[in-house]
């Protein structure tokens, strides 16, 4: 079998060698001439996958080793009868991660208390389902909008005109779906940003298009007390470098980038591959995964609950360093702001998750046991 995929994706040799000749490309750069080589086809995200690509070519397996699956064609896919699969959930407690890291940054640049404000998360899936998780876990006052949940189960949902009336903070986490009753292209359009409470915070680690990039930019120019953080962008690797400068956090597509997510994306879609070919998967990721522990952390039981949010989500993985680095990266020409995109992109840096740490108090504290429990990291016992 000839597998041609991405060469950004980790573990292919581990997974798919033993199955075939492997060829690895840039994913921008994946075209017909390639394709006509290849019988299964691994991709990330940057990939248009659609008859254009595939007509005429013996691929009979797509994987995808994301969430979103908006680059994929998928009506096309089926219609042809080729298999395709992504990797739901992958890398969802790293987009968890990162909304945390921008939230603790805003609340510090702002001076506020994360616990004051009041939280939307509009798709309430795999990432914002976490999310919420995670927040209310932490005792603070969560909505949720997700209309395509609402209509088939019983639920506490909210209508996205009330998510905007209401809160504080709003973290988009819906697919990028261009038709239909909940399509969520510019699902934030200007006259639904005009509508953002005062001191608003928006967050948008989703699809760039799940926002309007021109109209977001009109507003935060003109509107000093509302802030937005944003890894996703209209046009990507094209950024609107005024909108990257009005931002608190702006970041290169990165939210979901942990380690263990990318590795997951792979495990994830060589399963989905053999449950295609009806064979038994033989490789397991657990044998993969990095064997070193997460640090362990130590606090004393007087610490303050915020001190110990900030420290242990810093711990893991802070964003205001990804977005220095992507700042330095707009200073470019137009060709060099794209290529500097994709580079920051392929160098990052392992990141792990927080669940992953392992805390110890010196005494009890419940306050500071919930903020444990709530990141879901463990807490070790004296
Ligand atoms: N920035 C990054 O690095 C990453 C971005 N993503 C993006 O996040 C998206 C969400 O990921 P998951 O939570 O895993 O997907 P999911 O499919 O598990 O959940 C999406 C949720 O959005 C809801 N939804 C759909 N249309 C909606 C609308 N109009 N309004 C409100 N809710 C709506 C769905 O009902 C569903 O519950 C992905 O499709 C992908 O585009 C995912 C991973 C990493
Ligand atoms: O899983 C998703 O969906 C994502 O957005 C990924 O984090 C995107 O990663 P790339 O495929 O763009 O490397």
């Amino acid at each position: 079998m000839r597998i041609l995929a991405d060469e950004n994706i980790p573990l292919v040799d581990a997974f798919f060698g033993e199955l075939g000749e492997i060829r690895r490309m840039a994913g921008r750069s994946i075209n017909r001439a390639a394709v006509a080589q290849a019988d299964i086809l691994l991709v990330r995200s940057v990939t248009r996958v659609d008859r254009e690509l595939l007509e005429g070519s013996p691929v009979h397996f797509v994987g995808t080793c994301t969430i979103g699956t908006d680059h994929l064609d998928l009506d096309y896919l089926d219609q042809a009868g080729i298999a395709w699969s992504s990797a739901p959930g992958c890398n969802a407690r790293g987009v968890v991660d990162y909304v945390l890291g921008s939230l603790l940054a805003l609340a510090e640049g702002e001076g506020v208390s994360l616990a004051d404000r009041r939280y939307g998360v509009v798709g309430a899936g795999e990432v914002g389902g976490r999310l919420v998780e995670v927040l209310r876990g932490l005792g603070w006052d969560v909505r949720v909008c997700d209309p395509p949940r609402q209509a088939r189960e019983v639920g506490e949902f909210v209508e996205l005109q009330d998510i905007i009336a209401e809160c504080d903070v709003i973290s988009l986490h819906t697919p990028l779906t261009l038709h239909g009753e909940h399509s969520t292209f510019h699902l934030f359009d200007e006259a639904r940003l005009q509508r953002l409470r005062p001191g608003a915070w928006l967050i948008n680690a989703s699809r760039g298009a799940v926002v309007d990039n021109a109209a977001l930019r009109r507003e935060l120019a003109s509107r000093a007390d509302i802030q937005a953080v944003l890894d996703v962008w209209e046009g990507e690797p094209q950024v609107d470098v005024a909108l990257a400068e009005l931002c608190w956090i702006a970041t290169p597509h990165v939210a979901g980038y942990s380690l263990d997510g990318k590795l997951r994306g792979t495990a994830q879609v060589y399963q989905a591959f053999c449950a295609a070919q009806g064979s038994k998967p033989t490789v397991e990721l657990a044998s993969l995964m990095p064997d070193a522990p997460l640090q362990g952390l130590w606090f004393d039981k007087s610490a303050g609950t915020e001190q110990l949010l900030a420290t242990l989500c810093r711990a893991v993985y802070d964003p205001r360093s990804d977005d220095a680095a992507f700042r330095r990266s707009l200073a470019g020409d137009e060709a060099e702001r794209r290529a500097g995109f994709d580079y920051l992109r392929k160098q990052y840096p392992p990141r792990r998750e927080i669940d992953g740490l392992q805390v110890a108090l010196n005494g009890d504290n419940p306050a500071l046991e919930r903020v444990i429990g709530a990141l879901g990291a463990t807490l070790l016992k004296r």
